[in-house]
């Protein structure tokens, strides 16, 4: 990891990106558009002040959350992003063995290098969520969640922000075009062949009802931004929600996820956790989150960082530091726990 650990989760981008190939660091790093909600999602935390409250005596706090999918010992999660072959050998084998060691959930991309039974079998300790792209053709759709279901897996997170890919200049730029040859999306293996992703515009609502006919799985929907959906999503059963814009890679110009977090927590009104992703790269942002509504977040790009620095230990280590971050705001902001952040603790700072 060069002369001198990383220490944030910035110094470990900046290792990252000197150990990958420029077109996987193009495709990791990388936004649609002019990388506009990209760079929001991080900028608007910036914008954010915390509060602290004084004198509590809240003693060493505790930075558990129970949710539906299960317990992680902190609140942030390993968001699904595909293809960690890209970034190390062993993929997202060392990505759940270091989710397991920090006690947290790891979301397993579809689009993962590695079967998800391979995952589950390796990191026997790990809480696995697994992400779906609903696909047209159902009866597939369904034997993926059977392989999810069968491999352990305690949520189904189904992406609903992808009725198409996302335009991706930098990915286009950086020459990244698909996977090289031996890698493949492991958990899209039909028989003798691996199909495509498909990303279809003609997913509906009417398809959530028919997961939830399928599956006893509580079903996250991902990439929710409208206060309606966040309605329509409880309406059609959904367990928990994830606010994101998919790290700024679908659509651009939409907003960053912490501006619209508040909406979200409202329409829902406690009836399921807000969770939310984008833009998370120190402890005091997922205070700020949390403290405006979210019951969790989750970090896309971040463990990739740490994966492609240092494998498993480095995926670790970036886990590591946030829990430890998290830990140590939550004193400053004297907090016995998570519980305890509120809308009063954050204020907009310019
Ligand atoms: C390289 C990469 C691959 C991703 N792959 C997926 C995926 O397979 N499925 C999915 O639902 N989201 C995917 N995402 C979106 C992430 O789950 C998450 O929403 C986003 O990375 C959060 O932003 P952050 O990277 O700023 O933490 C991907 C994101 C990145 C950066
Ligand atoms: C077909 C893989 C899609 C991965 C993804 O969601 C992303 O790159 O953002």
């Amino acid at each position: 990891m060069g002369v001198r650990a990383p220490e944030t989760l910035h110094e470990f981008e900046a290792v990252a990106r000197g150990r990958l190939d420029p077109a996987h660091y193009g495709y990791f790093a990388g936004g649609a558009g002019d990388e506009v909600t990209l760079r929001a999602n991080e900028a608007a935390f910036g914008r954010l002040a915390l509060v602290p409250r004084v004198l509590r005596g809240a003693g060493r706090p505790r930075t558990g959350v129970t949710l539906p999918g299960g317990r992680a010992a902190m609140p942030v999660l390993v968001a699904p992003t595909a293809f960690h072959r890209l970034a190390d050998p062993e993929g997202e084998r060392a990505t759940a063995r270091a989710a397991a060691a920090t006690g947290t959930i790891m979301i397993v991309s579809m689009a993962a290098t590695v079967a998800v039974e391979e995952v589950a079998a390796v990191a026997p300790g790990a809480t696995l969520w697994f992400q779906l792209y609903v696909q047209p053709d159902m009866a597939f759709t369904e034997a993926v969640v059977r392989r999810a279901e069968a491999a352990g897996c305690t949520a189904l997170v189904v992406t609903v922000d992808s009725p198409a890919r996302g335009l991706r200049e930098r990915e286009r730029h950086s020459g990244f075009h698909d996977l090289p040859a031996g890698l493949c999306c492991e958990n899209l293996r039909d028989g003798g062949r691996v199909r495509p992703i498909v990303m279809s515009p003609e997913i509906s609502w009417e398809h959530i009802g028919l997961l939830r006919e399928i599956t006893a799985l509580p079903i996250v929907l991902k990439g929710i931004l409208h206060p309606a959906d966040a309605r329509l999503a409880l309406d059609h059963g959904a367990a928990a929600l994830l606010v994101s814009n998919h790290g700024g890679r679908q659509l651009d110009a939409v907003p960053a996820t912490i501006d619209v977090l508040p909406e979200i927590v409202t329409a829902v009104g406690g009836a399921v956790p807000v969770l939310l992703d984008g833009g998370i790269r120190c402890g005091t942002d997922v205070l700020k989150a949390l403290a405006l509504g979210a019951a969790a977040v989750a970090v896309g790009r971040p463990v990739v960082w740490g994966l492609a620095a240092g494998g498993e230990r480095g995926a670790a280590r970036v886990l590591e530091l946030l829990r430890t971050e998290v830990e140590h705001a939550l004193t400053l902001c004297g907090c016995a726990s998570v519980r305890d952040l509120e809308p009063s603790m954050v204020r907009r700072s310019c």
